[in-house]
């Protein structure tokens, strides 16, 4: 298992596709393979909500998920669920200040994998480091419809509380982010931008990663 030092987690914090398939009307292995195509730098497999697959047929997705990205190289996250994050060899886990101790992820997982935990507050995630965590994801930076107990939205000025504080770890912000408000989470101090919308509900996956892509990058206002 690739040990996830905090320079390789920053550079794959860039593009960070989170979809499940209620993300979309599509067949989500061919999604990914186009957010791939257009540059993504991390998936998640976030199955939840209305019309989530469970149990076997869920297992049977993230394991068709997780190939896709080994076959790209491309780091596979599993969001809540530590234990099919070792099923299906993850590389992470993504956990919320609703779900499991983060300190007891990191310690189920092993340090060989990364930790994302969700932060709204400075103090959030300096505790989130202290437990090991390997990024934080702050949100919502917009009204998101795509998670239906969202937090109140924070904006990029979330990010900016982080910087702040001091809080030097990789950070990623996520919530009803496009590519009119990338560049202002980035300009915020973030490391990269978490989507599912923008991503996996548009008419051409590939052009819109690769349009995110150029964005968080700089090559593209
Ligand atoms: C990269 C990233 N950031 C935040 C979240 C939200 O996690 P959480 O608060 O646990 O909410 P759910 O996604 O589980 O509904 C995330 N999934 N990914
Ligand atoms: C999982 C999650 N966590 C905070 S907002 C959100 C949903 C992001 O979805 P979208 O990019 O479609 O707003
Ligand atoms: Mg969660």
């Amino acid at each position: 298992m690739r040990a996830w030092d905090t320079e390789a987690v920053r550079c794959a914090l860039r593009l960070y596709l989170v979809m499940g398939s209620v993300n979309t009307t599509r067949d989500p292995v061919e999604v990914l393979h186009q957010a791939i195509a257009g540059g993504i730098t991390m998936f998640q497999f976030r199955e939840k909500g209305t019309g989530a697959l469970a149990g076997e047929a869920r297992v049977a997705l993230a394991w068709r998920l997780r190939k896709v990205c080994s076959q790209h190289r491309v780091p596979f996250i599993v969001n809540d669920d530590m234990e099919l994050a070792v099923q299906v060899e993850a590389d992470g886990v993504h956990v919320g200040q609703g779900d499991a101790d983060a300190a007891l992820v990191r310690a189920r997982i092993g340090e060989g994998r990364m930790l994302g935990v969700s932060a709204h507050s400075a103090l959030e995630a300096r505790r989130a480091v202290q437990a090991g965590a390997s990024y934080v994801g702050v949100g919502p930076m917009y009204p998101t419809r795509s998670k239906a107990d969202a937090h109140a939205v924070l904006g990029p000025a979330g990010v900016a509380e982080l910087r702040a504080a001091g809080i030097a770890v990789p950070v990623v912000g996520i919530g009803g982010i496009a590519p009119d408000t990338a560049a202002a989470v980035m300009a915020a101090g973030a490391d990269g931008v978490a989507v599912i919308s923008a991503i996996a509900g548009a008419a051409d996956v590939r052009a819109a990663a690769a349009q995110l892509a150029a964005i968080v990058s700089g090559e593209q206002a």
